[in-house]
């Protein structure tokens, strides 16, 4: 297999880094055919995956490079409409290959499924049978799905939960399900809904919602990399990059801004592989605000070299079976690029695309500002807003980043101008 750090990477045609990708993850001819947007999902298709469907929004699918997560190479599909995405986590992963890339592990793959009993008299007592009934409980939760079960997984325990706030008590009784490579959800539910006469039937109380938790606190992934302080521009780029680091750790105006930088590469992730990156989203950011307060996701520390490190940890309720991962057939293919046998791996890999992220961010914010960068690369997405085609639109951007005017109004005038019409 072609190793992931390839210097200049980005200087490649998308044909050539699409004929690189297919050799190394054996992409058929149909296959890069397919990632080409030349035989894409039909519209009949798509009108079986959702409602009232009258066409698609094509995104970008780009890949980023120099990606080494436990000590394997891989490419990273990311699906963005922002520029700069790609190529700060290609940057990132860049920097941190040298330190032996990204080290993930995970908690496992248990989902919450949530039952909510009203009517509650004595939540202790109703509370007490719920436990001494555990096994029935579970037994009709497995009985929904003999595949799961097969695979090693289906529900394992339960938890309940009495919440006291309010002018009645009531219980909420948690099924903990192990969904393996799905997502869950849908497999979840369905428990939660069979299984609701019978919690009625133990207890005196009325069942009312039955439904997933996004909050998967139970499906973590924790990731780590690390960042030479020499490679990075020195030791005041760290610091600077860990006193960003304390603001967003106490401050949620910056926590959020912080926070979306990691999430523009999870959600990149999250949409090319088919997942559904609002659970993804709503996990994080409830994970984020735990203690409270909302947080930084991720730790930035300096070790005993004057290294940088970087650690997350954070819900990542992923699959590569169900939802959209098989029905939609380029995130079938992301996840053949990926290589990835089992959601616990893609989830690592998600962790450290957006811990990389993290990075990317920080180092720009903590060095010579977001717009340099990213505003160059932006650059495009304004010249073909103001009307610039294949012939012209690399001149133009040059020009513009030469004259350090990244502006709409800038580049229109470019294009107006002789030189923008050639
Ligand atoms: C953009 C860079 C990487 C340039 O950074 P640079 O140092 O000028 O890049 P370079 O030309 O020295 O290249 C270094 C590596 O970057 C990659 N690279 C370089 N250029 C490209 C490109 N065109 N396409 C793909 N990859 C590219 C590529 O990997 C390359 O090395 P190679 O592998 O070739 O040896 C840097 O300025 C950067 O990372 N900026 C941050 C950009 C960013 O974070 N964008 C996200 C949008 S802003 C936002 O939403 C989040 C934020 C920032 O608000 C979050 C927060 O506040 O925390
Ligand atoms: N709050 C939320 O987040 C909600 C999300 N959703 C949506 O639910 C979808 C995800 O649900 P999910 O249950 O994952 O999807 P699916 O129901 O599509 O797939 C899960 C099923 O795949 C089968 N399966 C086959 N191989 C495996 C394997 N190796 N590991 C695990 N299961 C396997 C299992 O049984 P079997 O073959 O018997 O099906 C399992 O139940 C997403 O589209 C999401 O958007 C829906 C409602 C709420």
């Amino acid at each position: 297999m072609t190793g992931t750090r390839i210097p200049g990477f980005y200087n490649l045609s998308p044909e050539e880094r699409l004929d690189l990708i297919a050799e190394t993850a054996n992409l058929t001819e149909d296959e890069k055919k397919v990632l080409m947007g030349l035989s894409p999902l039909s519209i009949t298709r798509a009108n079986r995956m959702v409602e009232n469907v009258i066409g698609f929004i094509p995104i970008p699918l780009g890949v980023a490079a120099n990606f080494k997560v436990n000590n394997k190479e891989t490419f990273v599909p990311m699906a963005t409409e922002e520029p700069s995405v790609i190529a700060a986590a290609s940057h990132a992963a860049k920097l941190a290959y040298e330190t032996g890339g990204f080290f993930a592990t995970t908690t496992g793959s248990i989902m919450r499924g949530q039952i909510q009993l009203t009517n509650i008299q004595n939540p202790y007592g109703e509370m007490a049978r719920l436990y001494e009934n555990k096994g029935r409980i579970l037994e009709l939760c497995n009985e929904q799905d003999p595949t799961l079960v097969s695979l090693g997984g289906g529900a394992k325990d339960i938890e309940v939960h009495i919440i006291e706030e309010g002018e009645s008590p009531m219980i909420v009784l948690h099924l903990l399900v192990d969904t393996r490579d799905a997502m869950g959800a849908n497999a979840v539910n369905t428990m939660a809904e069979a299984v609701a006469p019978l919690i009625e039937s133990i207890t005196h109380g009325r069942v009312n919602l039955r439904i997933i938790s996004n909050l998967a606190d139970k499906r973590l992934v924790r990731v780590r990399g690390e960042f030479k302080r020499e490679t990075i521009g020195g030791a005041k780029v760290v610091n600077d990059i860990i006193e960003a680091y304390k603001l967003a750790d106490v401050d949620p105006y910056r926590a959020t801004t912080h926070n979306k930088g990691i999430m523009n590469g999870i959600s990149a992730v999250v949409l090319a592989t088919g997942n559904d990156t609002r659970a993804i989203e709503a996990g994080a950011h409830a994970y984020a605000a735990r203690s409270g307060r909302y947080r930084s996701l991720t730790h930035w520390e300096k070790n005993h070299e004057g290294d940088l490190v970087g650690t997350m940890e954070i819900p990542m309720a992923v699959g590569i079976v169900g939802g959209g991962t098989k029905s939609n057939p380029v995130a079938n293919l992301a996840l053949k690029v990926l290589g990835v046998k089992t959601a616990e791996e893609l989830a690592g890999i998600i962790a450290a695309t957006g811990l990389a992220q993290n990075f990317g961010g920080l180092k720009a914010l903590a060095t010579e500002g977001i717009q340099k960068g990213h505003m160059a690369l932006h650059a495009r997405s304004l010249a073909l807003m103001a009307g610039a085609d294949e012939s012209n639109i690399d001149a133009i951007v040059e020009r513009a980043v030469q004259d350090q005017d990244v502006r709409y109004d800038h580049i229109l005038a470019i294009i107006n101008s002789e030189e923008g019409r050639g």
